[in-house]
């Protein structure tokens, strides 16, 4: 292990550079990085709060859905009945589920930031679709096209982010992707607070829609300028471009230009194994104590389902995306306003803006934290937490007397007003409340955060392709939560659709435990190196343990 920074890039030179297996230590050149990258550096967080604007639309469109439903009325030709509320909602994530594979062969044939900007048109249609329509099938066309860019963007910022972003901080750049949904979340549900409050009957849920339009068109500029990633550079040719990435990247002086150096000998080195792969040159080599990723399988589909290391990256992948909307969680993003209508409380929108605040603020604490206490260990802590917080929130429901109609403005209770409420009936909406929250601060520790780091488990051959398809895996299971929350709730309880949700927590917790390894600090390409034989969970506790 290299005790001084000046020296151990020497002691690691490739004996033969056509080898693309010997070509650079991996693990060495993190470990450097480590050393010698105390902050990301201006252009880092340029590039970073850029692409950041994707995640704020992301979290406006899906997070002002909440008051926008409990605002709309009668404004689309009738009271929205729950098979309107639900087909409104989960036609965002239905289309961003069709739209994520497309946006991974398009990322890769047109580059990252070109989807950012298409993404950015169809968020602008989509609200001015949503702001004009008066009928539900209009909403559910408007909210469609909001799904397309949704899909797309939530695809490739994580993505234009990862791979721009030296690997000490990739961990807490891409959090801080998460932390912009979290706050468009907040912003979409203090624009909904304000005109579900204060607002004209019919034309406040319109405003609430239509301001999604504006950080879109900002960002259509601002991207602009900003430069694509080194990685796909070098995957379309343009060696000296993608250099001068990341001199900016990594900044100046001797050291750093040598480990700019290496980088982009590392790149270079996989994106050759890519094209090499791709003309079968290459048959499943693999070096003792080096393993790599490449069979000569003549496409990217058959690569990642057929070789190991990939088809194991995709599974992890796909578990920690299913498993961050199967615990239901979105179900209070789309849903809280009517869940708190239905308890009664006196400003539903207000009340769920506890939900959309405890999320940002604890996704601010994940960013803190995830690169210090590991992926795999702030799951594990937290997911526990969330199954409590579940059984709490099914237990306060228990002592609720809930309205025929879960769609009736009229609240909780059955007993009339002037009747003495039972104690227990008044305390549990609280009780509810404050489990909720609960839950929540926890799942942005952690699940909120975490899956979307799933591009550091792919080697760039599969990268984009897998990460398309689990993120669709997200979509496709936020889809399904957003479809069946209110119709459980009606049809099983409140009580026992929250226990569901808590034995999904166990079950992708014991998953976790047993196949995700600690992916904390490594490079892109080390990661890799870790799946090609197994799921690597105790090497990576290993390596984990030897880095603190
Ligand atoms: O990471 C985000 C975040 O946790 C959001 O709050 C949630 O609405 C999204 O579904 C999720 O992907």
């Amino acid at each position: 292990m290299a005790d001084s920074a000046d020296e151990p890039l020497m002691r690691h030179e490739p004996e033969n550079d056509d080898d693309p297996a010997v070509a650079v230590d991996l693990s060495d050149v993190s470990l450097l990085l480590e050393k010698n990258l105390r902050h990301p550096g201006l252009f880092v967080w340029l590039l970073t709060f850029s692409a950041g604007i994707s995640g704020l639309l992301f979290g406006y469109d899906t997070g002002v859905i909440s008051a926008t439903l409990v605002s709309i009325n009668s404004s689309l030709g009738h009271p929205l009945t729950t098979l309107d509320k639900s087909l409104i909602t989960s036609a965002t994530a239905l289309f961003a589920l069709l739209v994520s594979p497309i946006s991974g062969v398009l990322a890769d044939k047109f580059g990252r930031k070109r989807v950012v900007l298409l993404a950015d048109i169809a968020f602008i249609l989509g609200a001015l679709v949503q702001t004009a329509t008066s009928s539900v099938a209009g909403m559910i066309a408007g909210r469609s096209i909001v799904g397309l860019a949704v899909g797309a963007g939530s695809f490739v910022a994580p993505l234009y982010i990862a791979e721009l972003a030296p690997a000490p901080f990739r961990g807490r750049l891409v959090t801080l992707n998460v932390l912009f949904v979290t706050l468009g979340q907040v912003v979409a549900y203090i624009v909904g607070w304000v005109f579900a409050e204060w607002g004209n009957e019919n034309t406040g849920w319109r405003w609430m829609v239509g301001l999604g339009a504006l950080p879109a068109a900002v960002q259509c500029l601002v991207m602009l300028i900003m430069p694509e990633t080194p990685r796909w550079l070098v995957q379309v040719g343009q060696h000296d471009e993608a250099r001068s990435v990341l001199n900016k990247v990594f900044g100046g002086g001797i050291e750093i230009q040598r480990m700019v150096d290496h980088v982009l000998r590392g790149i270079e080195n996989e994106v050759r194994e890519e094209e090499e792969a791709k003309r079968g040159r290459l048959r499943g080599q693999s070096k003792k104590g080096k393993s790599t990723w490449l069979t000569g399988s003549k496409d990217n589909w058959k690569e990642l389902f057929r070789i190991g290391g990939n088809r194991r990256a995709l599974t992890i992948a796909c578990l920690l995306q299913g498993l961050q909307q199967l615990c239901g969680f979105n179900s209070l993003m789309y849903f809280s306003a009517t869940i708190f209508t239905i308890l009664g409380f006196e400003s539903p929108t207000l009340t769920s803006l506890s939900v959309a605040l405890t999320n940002f603020l604890m996704t601010c604490a994940a960013l803190l934290l995830i690169d210090r206490i590991g992926r795999r260990r702030i799951l594990l802590w937290s997911i526990p937490i969330m199954s409590i917080g579940l059984l709490l929130c099914s237990f306060g429901f228990h002592f609720i007397t809930l309205p025929a109609d879960l769609n009736s403005k009229n609240p909780s209770s059955s007993s009339s007003a002037h009747e003495e409420i039972p104690l227990s009936e008044r305390t549990a909406p609280l009780l509810v409340l404050a489990s909720v929250m609960l839950y929540v601060g926890a799942y942005a520790l952690g699940l909120g955060n975490v899956p979307w780091m799933q591009s550091e488990l792919f080697p760039l051959n599969v990268r984009s392709l897998g990460s398309g398809l689990s993120t669709s895996t997200n979509w496709g299971a936020n889809f399904v939560v957003g479809l069946t929350f209110l119709p459980m709730m009606e049809f099983l309880t409140p009580a026992w659709t929250f226990v569901i949700y808590a034995i999904v927590c166990v079950a992708g917790w014991l998953c976790i435990w047993r196949i995700y390894p600690e992916t904390k600090g490594l490079s892109l390409e080390e990661t890799g190196t870790l799946l090609a034989d197994g799921w690597g969970v105790r090497e990576s506790l290993r390596r984990a343990e030897e880095r603190s």
